[in-house]
């Protein structure tokens, strides 16, 4: 396999040479993004959020994001999140620290840190993100062990320390961004599953094991 980012390809598996692994294959996928035709971006939103809507029937709290216009999903994600009889919190940056807080998704968003688009209503703590069954978790690419790229605030990775141990943990990447290996770090917390344009729901081996509600539904 191809080594992506440069570094060293363990057999097997992700390795553990860490933080500068990270910033130069970031730097490599953030260009990719930035790089990818309005009209790929828009089939990929497509696929991803048909795939994705329907493996969340059933689900009563979502989490999930306001993708950028260069992330998988946009710009369709929070409309189609919407359609969903689910109470759906979207993340908050807060003023200091790192630590995401969560508002229930409004119609209208307004530009936050970053110009990251948020909810106008009340915020909660991180703490609320344990009311969700689904959290889906912004990526720059995801490893078919679990492992994710962000985009290294590590505001996710303190997250999901707060998310349940049953919730399920799904990234949205493009079908590149679906990679056999990953450098990892200790605090790195693991995603359950996949949804990409051409294979849709993926689950992955990610431990600990995530219960995922569409077990009993057909696929
Ligand atoms: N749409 C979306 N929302 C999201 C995320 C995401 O990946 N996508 N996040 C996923 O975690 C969180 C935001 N994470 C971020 C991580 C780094 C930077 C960033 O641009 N950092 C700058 C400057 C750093 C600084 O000023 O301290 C940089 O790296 O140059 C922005 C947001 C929460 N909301
Ligand atoms: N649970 C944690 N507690 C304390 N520091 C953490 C934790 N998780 C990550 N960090 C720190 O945050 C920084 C960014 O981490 P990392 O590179 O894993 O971010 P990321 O997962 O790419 O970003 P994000 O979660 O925002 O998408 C690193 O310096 C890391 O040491």
């Amino acid at each position: 396999m191809a080594s992506p980012g440069g570094w060293a390809v363990a057999a097997g598996g992700d390795h553990h040479d860490g933080a500068q692994a990270k910033t130069a294959y970031r730097r490599e996928l953030l260009a990719r993004r930035a790089a990818r035709p309005a009209g790929d971006r828009a089939a990929a939103a497509a696929a991803i959020t048909d795939a994705l809507l329907a493996g969340l029937a059933g689900a009563r709290t979502i989490a999930a994001y306001a993708p950028e216009p260069v992330e998988p999903g946009a710009p369709l994600l929070p409309a189609a999140l919407d359609r969903l009889d689910a109470r759906v919190l979207l993340p908050v940056i807060p003023a200091t620290g790192r630590q995401l807080q969560w508002a229930v998704a409004t119609a209208q968003l307004v530009a936050g840190r970053y110009g990251l688009l948020e909810p106008v209503g009340p915020r909660f703590g991180p703490s609320e993100l344990a009311t969700a069954d689904v959290v889906v978790v912004p990526a720059l690419a995801v490893s078919r062990a679990g492992v994710r790229l962000g985009r290294g605030g590590g505001y996710y990775d303190r997250a999901l320390q707060h998310a349940r141990p049953d919730a399920l943990l799904v990234a949205l990447v493009f079908d590149d961004e679906l990679v056999d290996h990953l450098p990892a770090e200790p605090h790195d917390q693991p995603v359950s599953a996949v949804v990409t344009p051409s294979t849709g729901w993926l689950r992955l081996p990610a431990p600990p094991a995530h219960a995922d509600p569409r077990d009993d539904q057909p696929r």
